[in-house]
């Protein structure tokens, strides 16, 4: 399988504190690679240099082969992206966000039909800071996939999510995955990652502290299940 996303010795530094250390991986097509770690571990920042939302100071990160700071029209079209730092203007309502989004694509996705997809369908007039938190996080998918991308990046999708909620996103990203959707995503959920990826990254301040298939991680850490493994490797790694 190809690479859609290559990560070659990725160091970023905020105020000479190093916050990404050296990390190197790559996300393969159709996979759904996770990135765990403790609050402040770096996790936004390593997708947001990817994004070419931060220059490295170090190293690179590709995305289908191109740096998304000196390649962003190209990217743009074939991206999808969720981040927790994503805002919406004042007194916008759902139907005017997604409008206002799907202009912005060549060729983009039917948005009725993705906020029929999520339930959010009779929101559309409503204005968007008057959903819920779960309500709001939905809305953020169904903009990431307007554009239709080829790849999804998801910055702690389903924080704030009741449980039902949660699950209802994780089918839909499953179904994603099965329709052969790349994914990079980050998340404090185990069970969560656990469900969805192929792959994880174990991260704490910034360096790698294991990498592999979610059986892999359970089976090396010795432990019954990931959370039981994340923690025994983050124990080890403050050591
Ligand atoms: N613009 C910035 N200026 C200075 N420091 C920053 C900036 N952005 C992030 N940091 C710091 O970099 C570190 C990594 O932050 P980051 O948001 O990547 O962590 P994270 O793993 O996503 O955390 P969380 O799980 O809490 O969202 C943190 O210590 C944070 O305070």
């Amino acid at each position: 399988m190809k690479n859609v996303i290559e990560v070659h010795d990725l160091t970023k530094q905020y105020q000479n504190r190093i916050v990404v250390d050296h990390l190197s991986f790559e996300v393969k097509q159709g996979e759904v690679y996770g990135i765990l770690g403790h609050n402040g571990a770096g996790k936004t920042t390593t997708i947001e240099c990817i994004l070419g939302l931060h220059r490295p100071e170090k190293g690179n990160a590709t995305i289908f082969g191109k740096n998304a700071c000196q390649h962003r029209k190209q990217l743009f079209e074939r991206i999808g992206v969720q981040l927790q730092s994503s805002s919406y203007q004042n007194n916008i309502k759902v139907q005017e966000v997604c409008e206002e989004t799907a202009a912005l694509y060549k060729r983009p996705q039917d948005y009725r039909a993705l906020l029929d997809q999520f339930h959010l369908s009779s929101y559309d007039n409503q204005f968007v800071e008057k959903l819920s938190g779960g309500e709001r996080q939905k809305l953020s998918i169904v903009i990431a996939l307007i554009p239709d991308p080829q790849v999804l990046f998801l910055d702690e999708l389903t924080t704030g999510l009741d449980v039902e909620a949660r699950r209802e996103v994780w089918e839909t990203l499953k179904t994603l995955k099965q329709q052969g959707m790349t994914m990079i995503l980050t998340t404090h959920y185990m069970e969560e990652a656990q469900y969805l990826c192929d792959r994880v990254l174990l991260l704490a301040h910034g360096k790698m502290v294991k990498e592999g298939t979610v059986d892999t991680i359970i089976q090396d850490s010795g432990k019954p299940n990931l959370e039981e493994a994340y923690l025994y490797y983050m124990k080890e790694e403050s050591k």
